[in-house]
């Protein structure tokens, strides 16, 4: 454990410390595996997209890696703090919303709000105020009659507020219509772009993480099974299709694999550090096909 906090300020003593960092994550859950040593490190400043299926272990991984669950084992850090163990001073620097907020429901939204603004520093009231108007919550309503995208987005604004350096953010947009995730992505890429905050958000919603995202992470059955650059998915990864009589040839290595009903098979497959396509797609009658974000990501969680 001391390796790795020295490991950790070592390599942040020449560069800015990560915000957040997984090394090793596994946790479970009645004796059901949800993550499964998961290693992340979100850069300063990126805008990283947390992509999975239903149960695939993001809110675990969310939680694990903010401190807020014990994980059976792994280390966590979040500006090189041990989650686990979090000054105060790191947790005025981060906001998290939770998939389902219900925190303080027997507040009024204003009356939260103003509450929680008194934990924060950089807390700005006027953003918390005009943001209240301009998304149309009442202030003096009961956050528990709120309906679940009126709470989620008084959560949004409570975060937003309290100007985090980190934003973590699990499934924004769930209970939000689409002009409220619009404005919740332009706000996102407002604070990206002139404040540098960091932000991991998890999402099902492929067309939010490419107007947002600088990269994205595939989390599949609690491993990350991929992570790149949003604009380098389509240069990295395609499909590749074998005819049945030389399917023999196919790659070992692949991120998906399925064998279609002529016999055919259709892999994913990734460059190899040479830029190169596996050897199998130079065959006659091989073919290589791009594919878009949504596509890979339903190819390899199938
Ligand atoms: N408190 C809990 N008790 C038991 N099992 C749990 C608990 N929380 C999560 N799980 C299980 O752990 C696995 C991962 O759940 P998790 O909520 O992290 O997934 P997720 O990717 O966030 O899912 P979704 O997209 O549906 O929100 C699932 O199989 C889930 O059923």
């Amino acid at each position: 454990m001391n390796a790795v906090f020295n490991a950790v300020h070592m390599e942040t003593t020449h560069e800015p410390v990560s915000p957040l960092v997984a090394q090793g994550l596994a946790h479970c859950y009645e004796g059901s595996n949800a993550l499964n040593g998961v290693d992340l490190t979100i850069a300063p400043g990126s805008v990283l997209g947390l992509i999975g299926r239903n149960g695939a272990g993001k809110s675990t991984l969310i939680r694990a890696m903010l401190g807020l669950l014990q994980p059976i084992s792994g280390t966590a850090f979040v500006f090189g703090e041990p989650a686990l163990k979090l000054s105060d001073d790191t947790k005025s620097r981060i906001a998290y919303v939770p998939q389902q907020p219900d925190a303080l429901a027997w507040l009024t939204a204003q009356q939260m709000l103003d509450f929680v603004g008194r934990f924060y520093p950089r807390w700005d009231s006027a953003f918390a105020k005009s943001t209240l108007e301009r998304w149309k919550i009442q202030p003096n309503r009961l956050l528990a009659k709120l309906s679940p995208g009126e709470r989620q987005r008084v959560d949004l604004i409570r975060a937003l507020a309290s100007q985090p350096e980190l934003l973590v953010l699990d499934e924004p947009a769930a209970a939000l219509d689409p002009v409220a995730r619009r404005e919740l992505l332009r706000e996102l890429a407002l604070r990206a772009g002139e404040a540098g905050t960091t932000v991991l958000f998890s999402t099902h919603i492929v067309s939010d993480l490419e107007r947002v995202a600088s990269e994205v992470a595939f989390l599949h059955e609690g491993k990350i099974l991929l992570r790149c650059g949003v604009d380098d998915t389509k240069e990295r990864y395609a499909r590749l299709w074998l005819p049945a009589k030389i399917s023999a040839a196919a790659p070992s290595q692949s991120l998906s694999r399925r064998r279609n009903e002529d016999g055919s098979l259709s892999l994913i497959v990734a460059r190899d550090a040479n830029g190169q396509w596996p050897e199998a797609s130079t065959l006659p009658g091989a073919r290589i096909d791009a594919l878009g974000l949504e596509d890979l990501f339903v190819e390899i969680a199938e």
